[in-house]
């Protein structure tokens, strides 16, 4: 039996751009039920609404904005095929920024949504039979390494690879939890050519190769029905350089 496809919906946090958008566009194009959440309105939330997904609002900088957004997904659906944590900022270290609410922000949007939100969303997970339902934590290769410019973000992914650890000792056999740790991926926009050119030259592969290499690795944890508690790099053998 195909262990990917299901009635129940796979959950995306943060879908509205990049990788969770092109995840949500992949499911949907096979027919697989979504829900995502986004913060900022972009236009591709009405592309996905009227591709059939369902589109809530949800903004993770308070609990009290986490908890709602579950409430609404419980009000929405009585099962959950997965849940995908991509929602995150990539905030450094600035000196406009009090560091303890650059840490706060960071740990709010890596730990306090997935911890809260993985706890709030076990039953629509749960009692479905044996790995029939995922969660995926959204990562970075930076959790081996550190990072000198993103400190308080690299902390709060290492405290995020630490609970997929303990949420899949807490939710197998039903539910599988694995880490996917990207590093570059996709550049952002405001990226110059000098940023580029030296991003690409830290990994063996030297590409940036696009959302897909996360949709593919996605789609083969969730066809597993024995991979859980682990992390998967997707970092183009960065750490051979
Ligand atoms: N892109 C890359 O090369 C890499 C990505 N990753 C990880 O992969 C995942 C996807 O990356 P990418 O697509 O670039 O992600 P983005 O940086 O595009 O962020 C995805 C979404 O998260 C949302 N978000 C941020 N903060 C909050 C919040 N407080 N409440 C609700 N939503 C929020 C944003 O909403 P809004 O637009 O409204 O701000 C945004 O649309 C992330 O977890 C990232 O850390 C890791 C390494 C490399
Ligand atoms: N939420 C985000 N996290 C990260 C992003 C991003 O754009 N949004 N980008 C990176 C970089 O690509 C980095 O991996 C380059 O070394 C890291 N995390």
């Amino acid at each position: 039996m195909d262990n990917i496809f299901s009635t129940r919906p796979v959950l995306i946090t943060g879908a509205g751009r990049r990788i969770g958008l092109a995840l949500a566009k992949d499911f949907l194009a096979r027919n697989q039920p979504v829900i995502i959440s986004f913060r900022t309105r972009y236009p591709s939330i009405d592309e996905l609404e009227q591709a059939g997904a369902l589109c809530l609002f949800g903004d993770f900088s308070t609990d009290a904005g986490i908890k709602a957004f579950a409430d609404t997904v419980m009000k929405h659906c009585g099962g959950l095929r997965a849940v995908i944590h991509n929602a995150s900022a990539w905030q450094g270290e600035s000196h406009s920024v009090p560091h303890s609410d650059t840490l706060a922000a960071m740990l709010q949007i890596h730990v306090n949504a997935p911890y809260l939100l993985n706890h709030l969303l076990e039953p629509l997970l749960r009692g479905h039979g044996h790995a029939s339902s995922d969660i995926i934590h959204f990562t970075d290769y930076v959790v081996e390494r550190g990072s000198d410019k993103h400190i308080a973000y690299a902390a709060s992914k290492a405290a995020l690879d630490n609970l997929t650890r303990s949420f899949a000792r807490k939710l197998a056999p039903e539910v599988k939890v694995n880490a996917i740790a990207p590093a570059m991926i996709l550049f952002n926009e405001h990226d110059d050519a000098q940023y580029r050119k030296a991003a690409l030259n830290k990994s063996l592969m030297k590409i940036a190769p696009g959302e897909k290499e996360i949709v593919s690795l996605v789609n083969y944890l969730l066809e597993s029905r024995y991979v859980t508690g682990r992390t998967h790099a997707v970092d183009g053998g960065r750490p051979l350089r």
